[in-house]
């Protein structure tokens, strides 16, 4: 068992009623938080929280890690390789071209350096929908993050799947989810592409299996009116009824739907009641120019929502301080209201709202049993002086760098910027080499478009 002492920081600790703790003082005991005060905690009251680490925190903020709600992290392969295109182009024409010559060393390289870059923005757990998740599973283990991990499945044939197919991931979703693995770190889900890829009787298919075997579904949905269109076209229900219809919004391990941008005020209602969450990824809408989706309406009406990057191939990071800004001026912008996501509402969307979409309810706070899943913020840089506001300095001003250190389920994974559990300089030259090559073959052997 290893204790830590954090002290001298100043302690945001987004439980429920929005404490701060200036200059306090954090215990770590066994993956666990074991004390949030101020000063010292009483050692003759508590003899077994005696530090075999002391951290001062002095000119730190410590505050709960982000959770990525969405993400594909493997496509770091094919960041700054399809700009300036819309979605359906971006996807049909660069996507989908680059993936055609993917391998599973792709995928784990890929993960590997988005694992880098987003533990140095203090990203501690995130949702992954992508191909050979096994890989990726891989690389949470290693580089010591909490995941959940969804292997991207299309059920119109078994030569447009990328890996063993529905039947196949299922396999590996039972291993992984029943050895705990990672003391419950990574957990698996289904992974359906989307209503517009994904004929009905197989979503139908996939939420019979998640009802059976109490599994969570992560998916895209309405991404744009054009699939609206669509989807009452073939199903005569739009794209949220259509899911809903199938069973796949109240999954008993939950439901995240990435996206959720042309909505009315009846799918809003539907994601409210069946308690699906929301991953909303401002930076892609505003990058592929996608329509942006009413998130004042969301809110209002009781709907889950949570921040992602999305992947790096339309962001193009995984910064969650970026995405967390983003959410918070388009906002206002949108409501011409700068009262709109006041306070640290924007740090719960990004982190106690994300750990609660992927399952880690132990997560998202600084509170006494709550995981150690904590970042120090750096506050001796200039865009973050004065302290008329910490909240208000770590929403508007912080950036991925000023993270310093980052810890999960009470393990280093980054001090003082050094990464712990990563070789940082060999993935950045594996990456490099692997992704020029991936994208060099995939327009090569060019493979037919899947939509
Ligand atoms: C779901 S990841 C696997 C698959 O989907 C493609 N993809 C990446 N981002 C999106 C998106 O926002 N909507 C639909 N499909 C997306 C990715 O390139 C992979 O082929
Ligand atoms: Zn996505």
């Amino acid at each position: 068992m290893t204790v830590v002492h954090i002290r001298n920081v100043d302690i945001v600790t987004l439980d429920a009623a929005g404490t701060i703790v200036p200059g306090g003082t954090v215990v770590v005991r066994d993956g666990q938080i074991a004390y949030v005060g101020p000063g010292h905690p009483d050692m003759s009251l508590a003899p077994d929280q005696a530090a075999d680490e002391v951290v001062d925190g002095r000119g730190r903020a410590l505050l709960p890690g982000f959770f990525n709600g969405h993400c594909h992290s493997p496509m770091t392969f094919e960041r700054g390789w399809a700009e300036d295109l819309p979605f359906d182009r971006w996807l049909n024409e660069k996507m989908w071209v680059a993936e055609s010559a993917l391998t599973p060393d792709d995928v784990e390289w890929g993960a590997r350096l988005a694992a880098c870059e987003m533990i140095r923005g203090g990203i501690v757990g995130f949702n992954d929908h992508y191909f050979h998740m096994d890989r990726v599973a891989a690389v949470a283990r290693e580089s010591g993050m909490r995941a959940a991990l969804a292997w991207c499945v299309f059920g119109i044939g078994a030569q447009s799947e990328v890996g063993p197919g529905f039947e196949g991931t299922l396999e590996w979703i039972a291993a992984l989810n029943e050895h705990g693995e990672s003391q419950g770190r990574i957990r698996a889900v289904l992974g359906p592409h989307s209503p517009y890829v994904c004929p009905p009787e197989f979503l139908r298919r996939v939420a019979e299996v998640a009802h059976e075997r109490g599994l969570g579904v992560h998916l895209h949905v309405a991404e744009s009116e054009e699939q609206v269109a669509q989807s009452l076209a073939r199903h005569g229900r739009r794209p949220v009824q259509h899911v809903d219809a199938l069973g796949l919004l109240d999954a008993p391990g939950g439901c995240v739907v990435a996206h959720g941008l042309a909505l009315d005020a009846d799918d809003t209602a539907v994601l409210a009641t069946r308690g699906v969450h929301v991953a909303h990824c401002p930076i892609t809408y505003m990058k592929l120019a996608m329509p942006f989706p009413p998130l004042a309406a969301r809110l209002d009406a009781g709907v889950r929502v949570c921040l992602g990057t999305d992947g790096p191939a339309s962001n193009s990071d995984l910064d969650m301080f970026a995405v967390m800004r983003q959410t918070v001026l388009m906002e206002k912008y949108q409501t011409r209201d700068p009262a709109r996501l006041a306070g640290d509402m924007p740090l719960r969307m990004a982190t106690r709202n994300g750990a609660a979409a992927l399952g880690f309810l132990r997560s998202g706070s600084i509170e006494v049993g709550a995981a150690a899943d904590l970042i120090l913020v750096n506050l001796d840089a200039p865009h973050m002086r004065p302290r008329h506001d910490l909240v208000a300095n770590l929403v508007h001003a912080a950036k991925a760098a000023d993270v310093t250190d980052v810890m999960v389920d009470g393990r280093w994974l980054m001090r003082g910027r050094t990464l712990c559990t990563l070789d940082e300089e060999r993935i950045l030259y594996e990456a490099e080499r692997r992704a020029l090559d991936m994208v060099r073959r995939g327009q090569h052997q060019l493979r037919t478009y899947r939509s």
